[in-house]
């Protein structure tokens, strides 16, 4: 018998460094090991402790009593942007799953909608963590764009990206499954934003494709993680660099406990452009502009839905 061979694993990234911010080593570094995962994987583990643990679980316990609220009123989370509120519970929906939105999220207003569309008389404690706990994911997000765009010597418009960006602050639960139920809480796909970047209790089930077609489970390595993920606009906007990786996520095994978790995901709200500098004799341009809110739509759509590759259906060159 051969030696066993161990898991695959996510690259872990170190984000956690005392000094990580622009013009240091650490930064330098840091910023090799984003690109390279990327490009390689479409995404990563990051170690992120600027989220307190406290926080983290004052979050999830709050996300408890928000799934333990009946039906109609998750089903007040509304949004006309797909996916962007209450979904589940429909016979075309995987029946373990439940996701809530909260648009425009990282700001007041944003999280004010969301809190007074579920709890009428207010729910200041959960507004007010929601807010705090969603800023500090955001800033994941925006310290890995500004990684990526000075990465590819496109620094310069890092500023103008992030202010055309709006977050989806996404609040997933997955039950454990019945006795011969379906298992899948999400089916394979890619997302259509620029980043996911996700935490989840101590419940796994998410599954990243490689490029080679091998399943890699993640297992966070500390309490502190989140998976980065790379989406289609970001794999388009870099003229196809970026890969964005297929995952789902199955409720494999006899689990105990039924999965939490939570993510931010960055969308653009103008028209997304390969950027001049990213386009060359190696790399010539692969995608028309298009509109991020649009290409989330068309996956919707029965002919989008119908696509092996909803990104290059609908914007490839
Ligand atoms: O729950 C997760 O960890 C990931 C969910 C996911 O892939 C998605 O919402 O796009
Ligand atoms: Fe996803």
């Amino acid at each position: 018998m051969g030696p066993l061979s161990s898991p695959l694993r996510l690259p872990v990234i170190d984000f956690s460094k005392e000094n990580l911010r622009p013009g240091t080593s650490s930064w330098a570094s840091t910023c090799k090991e984003v690109i390279q995962a990327l490009e390689e994987y479409g995404c990563f583990e990051a170690v992120y402790d600027k989220v307190p643990l406290e926080l983290h679980k004052t979050f999830f316990n709050l996300l408890e009593e928000l799934y333990d609220l009946p039906l109609e009123i998750k089903r007040k989370n509304v949004s006309d942007i797909p996916y962007h509120g209450y979904v589940g519970n429909q016979p075309f929906t995987p029946s373990v799953y439940q996701g809530m939105g909260i648009n425009n999220a990282a700001t007041l207003e944003g999280t004010q909608d969301f809190t007074n569309a579920i709890w009428p008389n207010g729910n200041d404690d959960f507004c007010k963590t929601a807010l705090h706990y969603s800023k500090l994911i955001a800033e994941l997000e925006q310290m890995v764009m500004k990684m990526v765009f000075e990465s590819y010597g496109v620094v310069q418009s890092h500023e103008d990206h992030q202010e055309s960006i709006t977050y989806l602050f996404r609040m997933m639960k997955y039950r454990v499954p019945e006795k011969d139920e379906d298992d899948v809480g999400v089916p394979i796909h890619t997302d259509k934003c620029f980043i996911a970047a996700l935490h989840q209790n101590e419940v796994s089930g998410l599954e990243l494709r490689t490029k080679d077609g091998q399943w890699i489970v993640f297992e966070p390595s500390s309490p502190s993680s989140f998976v980065v993920n790379a989406g289609d606009a970001l794999m388009a906007w870099s003229n196809d660099r970026i890969h964005a990786p297929l995952h789902r996520v199955v409720m494999r095994g006899s689990k105990a406990k039924a999965r939490y978790s939570v993510g931010i995901f960055s969308f653009h709200k103008g028209i997304i452009q390969v950027p001049e500098e990213l386009v060359d004799e190696q790399h010539p341009l692969r995608f028309k502009p298009f509109n991020n809110f649009d290409l989330l739509r068309y996956y919707t759509t029965k002919e989008g839905q119908a696509q092996e590759n909803t990104l290059k259906a609908y914007c490839g060159i």
